[in-house]
């Protein structure tokens, strides 16, 4: 299936600055896909290019099929929160989003208050958006972006402001957009801990350069994160594991194999080890974090975090 997204060669120039060199990668349809930098890295300026808030002068994107120099179709099956949320500040929130409705031509009067619900603001529906705390304008923003039912969504820093609670909700309603929607999501973030519990892949900018892609799975195994096993015979743990379907795996020496994969039950585990006379002295659960690959990465390339 063609990627939902796809960047080439993009370059963007601010007069002698330039903020963006050669970037190229795609997103696929169903990734919720974490794009990671430092301040100033161009993320933002990314985002404006795809959603055409920015005119696009070197390199191509595409979005859902179209170049974005002649978006037909695209931008209205897309939904995005760049920077401030763009809402009315003297309307309500109810208000907003009737607009936002009509602007769409979407008939269905459920869908706005579903909607409120699903962001967390029925207690606010009525209440002007210019007298919202910060994370209630987030949540109406994300609100706004999400009324049209998009195939895409585009997230700048839309954690920024939340609560912890507010933080936990908003990962699981993005979750929720993408496995019940099928909604793809390519989101920034300071926030990493929060980043790497959404993202099924990372993209990292540094100065302007796309420097690296990697999936979570390929992150947790650089990382060596998984179910960390301590048994005495690796060779029949092997063995078992695959009997089972557990994977993948890494054999690490005589007495450790870690299954990269921290959705395994381990307590059956430890019982299908058992039950075949396999002594297990230990299982631990070991995570990688995407902070620690982030500044390694930084530091291969010379740089610092500000994260
Ligand atoms: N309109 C503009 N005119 C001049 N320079 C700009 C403009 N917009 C962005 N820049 C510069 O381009 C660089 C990239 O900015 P951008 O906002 O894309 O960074 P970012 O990765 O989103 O950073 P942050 O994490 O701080 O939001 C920065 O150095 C910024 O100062």
């Amino acid at each position: 299936m063609k990627p939902i997204l796809e960047i080439n060669h993009v370059s963007k120039h601010f007069g002698q600055f330039q903020a963006l060199q050669d970037v190229s990668f795609n997103v696929n349809r169903g990734d919720i896909y974490g794009l990671i930098g430092e301040n100033g890295a161009g993320k933002t300026t990314l985002m404006r290019l795809i959603t055409h808030l920015s005119p696009l002068k070197e390199g191509t994107i595409t979005l859902l099929g179209e170049r974005s120099t002649h978006y037909k179709q695209a931008l209205k099956h897309i939904g995005a929160v760049i920077e401030t949320p763009a809402a009315f500040k003297k309307l309500t929130v109810r208000q907003n989003l009737k607009l936002t409705a009509i602007q769409h031509g979407i008939q269905d009067p459920g869908l706005i208050d579903q909607t409120i619900d699903f962001v967390g603001l029925s207690s606010k529906k009525n209440a002007k958006a210019g007298k919202l705390s910060l994370g209630q304008r987030q949540r109406l923003g994300l609100g706004l972006a999400l009324l049209p039912q998009p195939d895409f969504l585009i997230l700048d820093e839309p954690i920024n402001g939340l609560d912890p609670s507010g933080i936990i909700e908003f990962r699981q309603l993005l979750k929720r957009l993408n496995q019940e929607h099928n909604t793809t999501i390519l989101i920034s973030s300071h926030i990493l801990t929060e980043l790497y519990q959404v993202s099924t892949k990372f993209g990292f900018i540094y100065h302007g350069h796309f420097i690296k892609e990697v999936t979570k799975e390929e992150l947790d195994k650089e990382n060596q994160s998984g179910i960390l096993l301590d048994v005495d015979d690796t060779k029949t743990t092997a063995q078992l594991l695959d009997q089972n379907n557990i994977s993948p795996f890494t054999v690490l020496s005589d007495h450790q194999i870690i299954i990269h994969n921290l959705t395994i039950d381990t307590a059956n585990l430890n019982r299908i080890l058992v039950m075949n006379d396999v002594s297990v002295t230990n299982i631990t659960r070991q995570e990688g974090s995407l902070e620690q690959y982030y500044t390694n990465l930084l530091h291969h390339q010379g740089g610092h975090t500000n994260d």
